[in-house]
């Protein structure tokens, strides 16, 4: 029996390097995929961040919800259009986009964290129209379409956003205080108008304006995969880009990869793209030698 607890002990004594160095930092989490959907791995998401959280990592969660967007959508009667990945969102859809992003999801994964938060750590929600968190214009489209490498279309996407620029100034004191910010990833324009942002590149930039240690992606993959279709544990930002212009990395996973590259050329320590679908996939990412997700460095060390 006592072995027994002497095993524990040294499992939770291998994480003291981690504990260590990550001590202090901030790490940017885009919350997304079925650890958002399926209730057990929403649990065991909540505690791990607050695990974090209580161990002195600065946490800040943005999430997605295109899943939930296209539902309400439905309900309402209101079409669903895409142009090349990206959902048209005209007055009437960002309406929609914002009651169920900054309303609904938020608000949820505020309420999950804070049901097992205890009395020192809470998480607070935010949309991007909040404080002026992500300022945000219309998206350069030509810019956009050119970059994954489609044809520019001709038709026009509404009130789909990219970020301007981020205020730290208000997730710093947020976390400061020992709060958790939480983001739902809607911008807003000078005229107070409401953006549509891809939620992986508002993580991406908030990583990016918060100097962040690390970028974790929680997806519905095990992460970046070779020609072969095998997953990739470490990978350093070049041969991240040569994968992209292999083809092995594609579609709407170019923009992320390239923001998260961007992000990690600015100052961010590592981005991990990491299986949601496993229970506690941050916890073992983070606390363990090998992790189980892949790993973008700026530079790969020589092992
Ligand atoms: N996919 C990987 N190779 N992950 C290694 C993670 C190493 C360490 N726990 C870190 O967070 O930096």
């Amino acid at each position: 029996m006592i072995e027994e607890l002497i095993q524990k002990a040294k499992i939770l004594q291998s994480a003291l390097p981690y504990i260590r160095k990550f001590y202090g930092k901030t790490f940017v989490v885009k919350y997304g995929g079925s650890a958002m959907l399926e209730e057990s791995l929403r649990e065991s998401f909540a505690k791990d961040v607050l695990l974090l959280r209580y161990t002195g990592i600065k946490v800040v969660v943005v999430h997605g919800g295109g899943p939930q967007i296209s539902a309400a959508l439905e309900k309402f009667g209101i079409k669903s259009t895409f142009v090349g990945g990206l959902r048209k969102t005209d007055q009437e859809t960002m309406h929609v986009v914002e009651m169920v992003l900054s309303g609904d999801i938020n608000k949820d994964i505020v309420a999950l964290i804070n049901k097992h938060s205890g009395e020192q750590i809470y998480a607070v929600g935010l949309s991007g129209r909040d404080g002026n968190l992500i300022r945000a214009k219309k998206l350069n489209k030509e810019e956009y379409f050119r970059e994954i490498g489609l044809e520019v279309p001709r038709e026009d996407i509404g009130f789909v956003g990219e970020v301007l620029s981020v205020n730290t100034h208000l997730l710093q004191a947020l976390m400061d205080n020992g709060y958790i910010p939480v983001i739902a990833p809607v911008g807003v324009g000078e005229d107070g108008q409401a953006y549509n942002i891809n939620a992986d590149i508002v993580a991406s930039e908030v990583a990016r304006y918060t100097k962040a240690e690390k970028l974790l992606f929680l997806t519905d993959t095990e992460g970046i995969k070779d020609k072969d279709g095998k997953t990739i544990s470490s990978l350093s930002r070049e041969e991240a880009y040569r994968l992209i212009s292999e083809g092995t990395i594609k579609g709407g996973m170019i923009p992320k990869v390239k923001s998260a590259l961007r992000a990690l050329q600015e100052g961010v320590g590592k981005v991990h793209i990491v299986d949601g679908r496993i229970p506690h996939s941050i916890l073992l990412e983070i606390f363990t030698e090998e992790g189980v997700g892949t790993e973008i460095v700026n530079q790969r060390s020589m092992d």
